[in-house]
């Protein structure tokens, strides 16, 4: 009962969380103290990233099984085709399952820091549809999640062509499909129109990121590729040096954009918590009350 397509059948909204794994003693703390506060709200699912902005690829299946053990919450991992051959893959993917890992999010995943494009190893896979391919082929009943970009993706120059890109994911056996962060509804419910149009029939979940630091999501949009609005952008830089006014304006933000999309029947939302705590604790309270 803890596969996606098991967890997307209630009829209450998939509330995820999104942790990374960290590479400092510092960062597990404020990991473990996350995960305390926000397993309280009973998430659907847990996922740990997986080499996501430079961070390490190792610990990933550790923390999933944590999660499980710990708080008895299905955990997804991530899992991308970068550094690993088809075989490597398999192994992983093999090991995965065997720790009780019941959700991948089958992902591409980005070029490593410093260089500018995607390349697929000698016997790797180059694309995201053909890693829910192969683990559709090796473990059938795994849940599967995949990436889609309301924006678009960064390397794809037009955008029908990544959403039949992301046709390919769903065609190849994907259960559900996770969006990039955005902060403009907008954008979404029109993608969310193309979408049906191109007759993509899994569930569609955003995914949303608070704001917690400008600074930080700054870097992270940039890395993303994901707009900016005008006036969220100037709000934030009027109080550029107060980061208490910053967390307000961001949770204030979040929890307007999360009720305005679920008041437009969206089956879920999934939170990039990214090992933070505070933002999203106050989110999900709002959310319960509302
Ligand atoms: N490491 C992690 O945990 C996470 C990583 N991501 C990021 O998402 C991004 C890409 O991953 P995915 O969306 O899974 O990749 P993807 O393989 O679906 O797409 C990557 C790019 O290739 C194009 N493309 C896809 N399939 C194609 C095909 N068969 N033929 C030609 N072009 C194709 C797409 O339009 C897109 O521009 C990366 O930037 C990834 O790192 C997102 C979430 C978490
Ligand atoms: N292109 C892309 N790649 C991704 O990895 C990705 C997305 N998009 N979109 C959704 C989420 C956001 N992701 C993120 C975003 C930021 C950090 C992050 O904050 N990393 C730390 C690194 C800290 C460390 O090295 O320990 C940071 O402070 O930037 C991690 C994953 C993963 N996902």
């Amino acid at each position: 009962m803890n596969r996606l397509p098991d967890l997307l059948k209630s009829d209450s909204p998939l509330i995820s969380i999104e942790i990374f794994p960290p590479k400092t003693e510092k960062g597990d703390e404020l990991l473990y103290e996350t995960l305390d506060t926000l397993s309280k709200f009973e998430p659907k699912f847990i996922s740990c990233t997986y080499g996501a902005g430079g961070t390490t690829q190792t610990r990933t299946l550790e923390l999933c099984q944590h999660i499980q053990k710990t708080y008895e919450i299905p955990a997804t991992a991530h899992f991308t085709c970068v550094g690993s051959s088809r075989d490597e893959l398999i192994a992983w993917l093999d090991k995965a399952a065997a720790a009780g890992i019941q959700n991948i999010m089958a992902l591409r995943g980005d070029a490593p820091k410093g260089e500018t494009s995607f390349k697929a190893v000698e016997g790797g896979l180059s694309y995201a549809n053909e890693l829910v391919s192969l683990i559709r082929e090796r473990h059938p009943n795994m849940g599967i999640g995949v990436a889609a970009y309301p924006e678009k993706h960064a390397e794809c120059l037009d955008a029908d062509l990544d959403l039949a890109n992301l046709k390919r994911k769903i065609d190849a056996g994907a259960d559900a499909a996770f969006t990039q962060l955005f902060f403009d509804n907008d954008l979404f419910f029109a993608f969310r129109d193309r979408y049906e149009k191109a007759g993509c029939a899994i569930p569609l979940i955003p995914g949303i990121m608070p704001i917690t630091e400008f600074s930080r999501i700054k870097r992270i949009t940039e890395m993303c590729g994901t707009a900016f609005p005008a006036e969220l952008s100037a709000r934030l830089e009027n109080v550029q040096d107060d980061s208490e006014a910053q967390l307000e304006i961001g949770i204030e933000f979040a929890i307007a954009q999360c009720q305005e999309l679920l008041e437009n029947n969206v089956p879920g939302v999934h939170f990039y918590a990214l090992n933070k705590s505070q933002a999203c604790q106050r989110i999900l309270e709002a959310l319960k009350t509302a």
